[in-house]
């Protein structure tokens, strides 16, 4: 059961969500915002999405979890240019989640 690993990915959500205060990624990013977004990103990401994919125990692990995180932040780094203030919160974000997420630590999680 999914119990124990929803709590935690539960908590990274709300940490790693508290990091985003002005809501950029928050919700799916539209077209009107965003003109061409659905053109330029095939495969979109948002922490509503992610905390749905947590209720339907859609995750096996936090790795799965750290990828989707990892691909909502590249998203935005693809579709906004550098001298943004979208491109830039990613960037800071990615970074969070990286030292929340680190590969090394997670290993020794492993069984
Ligand atoms: N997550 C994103 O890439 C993102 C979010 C919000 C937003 N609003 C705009 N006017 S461009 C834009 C991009």
């Amino acid at each position: 059961d999914n119990t124990h690993l929803n709590a935690c990915l539960d908590h990274l959500l709300l940490t790693l969500s508290r990091k985003d205060k002005e809501g950029f990624f928050q919700y799916p990013v539209t077209d009107q915002f965003a003109p061409g977004y659905s053109q330029i990103i095939t495969r979109p990401m948002d922490f509503s999405t992610m905390k749905k994919k947590i209720i339907q125990d859609d995750y096996s692990n936090v790795i799965e979890f750290r990828s989707d995180f990892e691909l909502m932040c590249e998203n935005a780094m693809k579709y906004n240019r550098p001298d943004t203030i979208y491109w830039r919160a990613a960037k800071k974000l990615l970074a969070t989640g990286a030292k929340l997420m680190n590969k090394d630590k997670l290993l020794s999680f492993r069984r």
